[in-house]
């Protein structure tokens, strides 16, 4: 397998001077294409501030982020939300859909913000919907879909501009266990169909097992993997 994403002796700190807080220690982390990892480790060792990083959503206080080879962080601002929105999906804790709108509109709104025409984003969104078990909920808003299928639907949304790599930080986390199993076979599902590479922020034991690779974080350095 070729690797996709390349994290190389990432640092991240809060702060200045005597206030500074070192959460990332020199972090080194080789992503493969179609690969699943689960992130894992005690609350406050710097899971998420890595997943936000390796999904530009921060950015790192020294160490680079290649992704296919490239360096993302010395991209543009316009070039690097280009990236982001194109190459990388993110599933929240919380699903953040909009409650106006349907699930199928929900699914095809990144679609619509890329300047597909509605016409054209109705058949994708509504494909995705069905890989996600959601086929029968196109109508639905959100409100009225259970926890789960909301989290379904948002993993939809993610995977609509069909993003190489789908980041999730605990997408379970506001789950009971039932509903999360939902949310793992789904997920499983599209990483089986599609061949997304995945990496996911977990607690959750069962949803880490589901992974084909563990990375083990201890006070801001990976400690196994
Ligand atoms: N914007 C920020 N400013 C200052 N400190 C921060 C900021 N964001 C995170 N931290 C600190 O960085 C540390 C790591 O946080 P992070 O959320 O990455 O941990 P985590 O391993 O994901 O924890 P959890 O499992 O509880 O979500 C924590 O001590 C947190 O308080």
């Amino acid at each position: 397998m070729s690797s996709l994403l390349e994290v190389m002796d990432l640092t991240k700190g809060y702060g200045s001077g005597e206030t500074r807080v070192d959460v990332l220690k020199g972090i080194n982390l080789t992503v493969a294409e179609g690969e699943t990892i689960a992130l894992v480790g005690a609350s406050g060792t710097g899971k998420s501030t890595l997943l936000h990083i390796m999904g530009t959503l921060d950015r790192p206080t020294s160490g680079s982020v290649r992704f296919g080879g490239e360096d993302v962080f010395r991209l543009g601002d316009a070039a690097l939300a280009s990236f982001r929105n194109h190459s990388i999906g993110f599933v929240f804790q919380f699903h953040h859909l909009l409650p106006e709108f349907t699930a199928l509109e929900n699914v095809m709104m990144p679609l619509l913000i890329a300047g597909v025409k509605r016409s054209d984003a109705a058949a994708p969104a509504r494909e995705l919907l069905g890989e996600v078990g959601l086929a029968h909920r196109l109508t639905h808003k959100p409100g009225e879909l259970s926890g789960g299928e909301q989290q379904r639907v948002a993993i939809a949304r993610a995977l609509v501009l069909s993003p190489k790599l789908l980041l999730a930080d605990e997408p379970t986390g506001n789950l009971d266990m039932k509903t999360s199993d939902e949310v793992h076979e789904t997920l499983e599902r599209v990483h089986r169909k599609r061949g997304v590479t995945l990496v996911i922020v977990t607690h959750n034991e069962k949803l880490a097992s589901y992974m084909g690779r563990t990375v083990r974080l201890v006070d801001g350095r990976v400690v196994a993997d």
